[in-house]
């Protein structure tokens, strides 16, 4: 796992360490990390060309300090100050190792013709949009052709929600100190970072739980089948989806299921999505669902529901949701299922697990939210639906979060911009339910689901040779890719 922690939780663990430590200690250790990052990237220090942007806090003071490192091992090293203030010492350690300040109005040449630009406008103390000259700086440095380096984090996002109001510096890569922060994580901020790199100041054991995890390979664990394993011990997943109207998300969502290691899939819904399935997963035991019915007798044991994709909004779509969060087992809701909650959000009083995955779109409905403020929000938005809904929520997108109360955000790694396609979410339904049938929490299945999800379709788009670049890809691709996925775990 990888650890995030917000602002607040920064500064207090800074200053409980700072109290053990000389002045300054930890501004050096800082810059020292930094100055080490950059000297790496440039190849050769001596005689390259780097600028560095300052603003008035303690950001500017470990980029100026940086600088200085970087000037006493032979760079060309110039200075820009945005607004009136300065970190005086970091100036004046910068000027005795050699390096100067140069006129605002020079700065856009400058950063143009630089090697290594160090972004030290705002770090965490950054709030709200840039204002001026910040914003100008920052889209010189984004354009810039050399190699631009965010100091702690790329001036213009917000560091604990990874939100961008205007302008904000787009980074080859990150530097970070003491612990990650989440807006180095989650999208639109993410993606201003290019390659994070954290660097230890001594921090770890001032910190408190962290507010959001990143996991990695080894934290994503599917059931692994033993011997004693016969098809109902792994699990068995009842799909609800598709309608007279939409049949390809229940194929998609049952292919996500067949894939995802169910023991068995069952699948209920009316005829011509029952033929569908049959035709393309005869691996399915499928139930007809006669129009008008309601209820979900006879279908046969299983141990976890995934219910909505393509199901329809109706009556019917209500009733048959219904039934399936009567249960008392965990269920997975997705899609028109979710379309259905919004007007009757008392379905979810239960005790079972419920794990909801929706789009923004879906999640301005549930919330009665706007869908362009959840997006530049995801994590304050994920939160609140967990709370409220009192839900696993999943929300997926261009980075995808799940929330459970209680429990650190998790930000799942995977995923690439081509997931963007339809029918891609019914796969991760279907998944996600077999890791829920198959024993794992909401929570983790979750974690999984999105986990292999994403990465199936990186190796989807991406091809058997990682040289080939990379190509659209549909939902049936990523279906076709999870084994490949689940193979890259260490199990
Ligand atoms: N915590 C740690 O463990 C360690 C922290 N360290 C470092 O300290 C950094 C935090 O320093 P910090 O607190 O001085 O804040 P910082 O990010 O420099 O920003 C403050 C300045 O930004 C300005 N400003 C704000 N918003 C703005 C806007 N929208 N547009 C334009 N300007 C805006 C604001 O201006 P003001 O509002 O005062 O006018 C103020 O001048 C941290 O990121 C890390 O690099 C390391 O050295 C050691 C360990
Ligand atoms: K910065």
């Amino acid at each position: 796992m990888r650890y995030a922690h917000e602002v607040g939780d920064v500064r207090a663990a800074e200053g409980a360490l700072m109290a053990r430590l000389p002045e300054g200690t930890l501004m050096r250790r800082a810059a020292a990390g930094l100055a080490r990052v950059c000297a790496g990237l440039l190849g050769r220090v001596y005689g390259a060309d780097v600028v560095v942007l300052a603003g008035s806090g303690d950001n500017g003071g470990d980029a100026l300090y940086a600088g200085a490192r970087l000037a006493r091992r032979g760079a060309r090293v110039r200075a820009v100050a945005a607004g009136s203030r300065l970190h005086q010492e970091g100036l004046a350690d910068l000027r005795a190792a050699g390096g100067r300040l140069i006129d605002l109005a020079d700065a856009g040449a400058a950063v143009a013709a630089a090697d290594l630009v160090i972004d030290g406008l705002t770090g965490i103390g950054g709030s709200g949009a840039l204002r001026e000259p910040h914003a100008t700086l920052a889209l010189a440095a984004s354009g810039a052709g050399g190699i631009v380096v965010a100091c702690d984090v790329p001036s213009g996002v917000d560091a604990s929600s990874g939100q961008v109001e205007g302008a904000a510096v787009r980074a080859d890569v990150t530097v970070t100190f003491g612990t990650l922060k989440p807006g180095l994580l989650i999208d639109p901020g993410a993606s201003y970072c290019g390659v994070v790199e954290l660097v230890d100041i001594g921090l770890g054991p001032y910190l408190d739980d962290p507010d959001v995890v990143s996991p990695a390979a080894e934290d994503v664990r599917p059931p692994v089948p033993g011997p004693e394993s016969d098809k109902y011990r792994r699990g068995v997943v009842g799909i609800l989806a598709g309608g007279e109207a939409f049949t390809g998300a229940a194929v998609l969502s049952v292919g996500g299921a067949v894939r995802g290691g169910a023991g068995m899939v069952r699948f209920a819904s009316v005829r011509p999505a029952v033929e569908l399935v049959r035709q393309r997963w005869p691996e399915a035991v499928t139930t007809v669902i006669e129009p008008g019915e309601k209820a979900l007798d006879g279908i046969g044991r299983v141990q976890a529901w995934v219910a909505g994709p393509g199901l329809g909004t109706g009556e019917d779509a209500e009733g048959l949701l219904q039934a399936v969060l009567s249960t008392e087992l965990p269920v997975l809701v997705d899609a028109d299922g979710l379309t259905v909650l919004a007007r009757r959000r008392d379905l979810l009083a239960r005790d079972a697990p419920t794990l909801l995955t929706p789009h923004a779109g879906e999640l301005a409905r549930l919330l009665d939210a706007d869908r362009g403020e959840i997006e530049a929000r995801r994590l304050e938005f994920v939160r609140r639906a967990a709370a409220e809904l009192d839900a696993t929520v999943l929300l997926k997108g261009s980075t995808t979060v799940i929330a459970e109360p209680g429990r650190p955000v998790r930000v799942n790694p995977t995923g690439t911009s081509w997931l963007a396609t339809a029918g891609t979410g019914d796969v991760l339904s279907g998944l996600t339910g077999a890791l829920l049938a198959g024993g794992l929490s909401a929570l983790d299945a979750a974690t999984a689901g999105a986990y292999l999800h994403g990465l199936a379709a990186r190796l989807a788009a991406g091809g058997a040779s990682p040289d080939a670049g990379e190509a659209p890809i549909g939902a049936f691709d990523v279906i076709t890719a999870l084994p490949a996925a689940f193979r890259t775990l260490p199990w």
